[in-house]
């Protein structure tokens, strides 16, 4: 697919070609801005390095920093992307990527960081830090955004209690509730788990932004900002009226973003859900590498069941043993596919990663959490905004699913007619600010 141009009715990628678009800005301050801040905090705990492997961390340190500081200087100069030269099992793949995108653009020194596709170059500068750490052993499994990770979640305490008190406050009392009452604590908590997508790490460029407020007090203030709601077509597919052979409750898969606050709303929800009955179990989709700051991996994951499990508070200690029960017991599972810490469109994954897609279509329900997500959805185009939700999938639906998104990228599809230029009159920075959001529906069933 031609990366720039309108083609069968598929708009180009976003770019920073365009001077002075989102993705220039991003590519042009904000990465290197989070590439500093990498090299910094390696630099910042030398000594570590030094206490755990001696000479050797200290050599290890050292060269990384120079790795990172080359790849730094070849996005500031907007250098041809490199093939990735270490020995991890995506290096293939990344490589077969590249060589495509040199075949589409014409040659190799036209896909470069500032000429080709945003989504592309953004995910790459992810894959390089990790292959600069990959070519110095003894550091190779350090996570250089551990920090800004687990200070988002020690920030978002208060916000922490307050969810696992009404999540204990439900479980206690969910015999007794009509199924109203069931829809109205569902509704709340999705929506909690939306909101939570905006302590996102990425945006700030690894600026503080967890969760200081109550996030139940908070719902009714934020449901205006809420653009697209297809929260009644979510829980009717959980509803499972008599169907053919599965009377038992579904299982839905969560694809995760970011670490923090929003990993606990995503847990706080996976709970409801299984205690309520509404599913059997849940699959988590996390990252298999530090990815976009803040986005989750195994160990963010585990870490973050054990500080709520330890945690000195009833309700948050209570949550946290549930959990890791669940994930004992099997009805809550955590995986770690490298298809997403890849820069394909999602529409690319039943072709380029057939495993994960079926396993995708096991699911009654996926929930792609976050705005990274929704752009490798739609692409990561250039739609209107009126396109309709299901068009910009482009064909993408191993089942049904729904996307949970503050938006912080200039793309948005399935809006009114007149509802972009309404928002843009209104607020000029209304797709990028993370002020609003959307919680979009979409079933492969609908469309048969
Ligand atoms: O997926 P998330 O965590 O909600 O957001 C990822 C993000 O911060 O990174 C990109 C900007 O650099 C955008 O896709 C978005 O702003
Ligand atoms: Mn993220």
């Amino acid at each position: 697919m031609a990366a720039d141009q309108t083609v069968h009715g598929v708009p180009p990628s976003l770019s920073a070609k365009v001077v002075g678009s989102f993705a220039y800005l991003t590519v042009r301050d904000r990465l290197p801005t989070i590439l500093t801040k990498v090299i910094d905090t390696i630099h910042r705990n030398k000594h570590k390095f030094f206490e755990e492997y001696g000479e050797e961390g200290i050599e290890a340190e050292k060269q990384t920093i120079s790795l990172l500081s080359k790849l730094r200087n070849e996005l500031q100069t907007d250098k041809p992307i490199l093939a990735v030269t270490d020995g991890l099992q995506d290096t293939e793949s990344w490589n077969q990527y590249l060589q495509r995108h040199q075949r589409l653009q014409g040659d190799e020194a036209s896909v470069s960081w500032f000429k080709s596709p945003w989504l592309y170059v953004e995910c790459y500068m992810y894959r390089r830090i990790q292959e600069a750490l990959w070519h110095n052993p003894p550091i190779s499994d350090y996570d250089y955004f551990n920090e800004g990770k687990t200070q988002g979640f020690f920030e978002s305490q208060q916000a922490v209690m307050t969810l696992c008190t009404y999540l204990e406050n439900i479980n206690k009392s969910m015999a007794e509730l009509s199924k109203n009452q069931l829809l109205e604590h569902f509704n709340k908590l999705l929506q909690v788990s939306l909101w939570g997508n905006k302590c996102d790490l990425s945006i700030s460029a690894g600026q503080d932004n967890s969760q200081k407020l109550s996030p139940i007090d908070s719902l009714s203030s934020l449901q205006p900002f809420i653009l697209v709601d297809g929260s009644n077509m979510v829980w009717s597919t959980l509803q499972r009226p008599g169907q053919p052979g599965k009377t038992t409750a579904g299982r839905v898969d969560v694809v995760l973003d970011n670490a923090g606050f929003e990993l606990v709303t995503d847990l706080v929800f996976a709970d409801f859900l299984v205690s309520s009955g509404l599913v059997r179990e849940v699959h988590f989709h996390g990252k298999s590498f530090p990815w976009f700051v803040s986005d989750v991996t195994a160990k963010d994951f585990q870490w973050t069941i054990r500080q709520t499990m330890a945690a000195n508070h009833k309700w948050m200690s209570k949550s946290g043993v549930q959990w890791q029960s669940y994930l004992k017991e099997g009805v809550w599972s955590y995986h770690d596919h490298p298809f997403w810490t890849q820069p394909h469109e999602f529409c690319d994954m039943a072709a380029d990663a057939p495993d994960l897609y079926a396993t995708l279509q096991g699911a009654d329900l996926v929930l792609f959490k976050g705005d990274l997500n929704y752009r490798k959805l739609t692409g990561d185009r250039e739609w209107d905004h009126t396109v309709s939700f299901g068009t910009a999938l482009r064909g993408f639906g191993p089942a049904p699913l729904c996307a949970l998104r503050t938006l912080k990228a200039n793309v948005q599809v399935g809006l009114q007619q007149g509802q972009g230029e309404k928002l843009t009159s209104q607020e000029s920075d209304w797709m990028t600010s993370g002020k609003y959001a959307v919680i979009q529906f979409y079933s492969p069933k609908s469309e048969q």
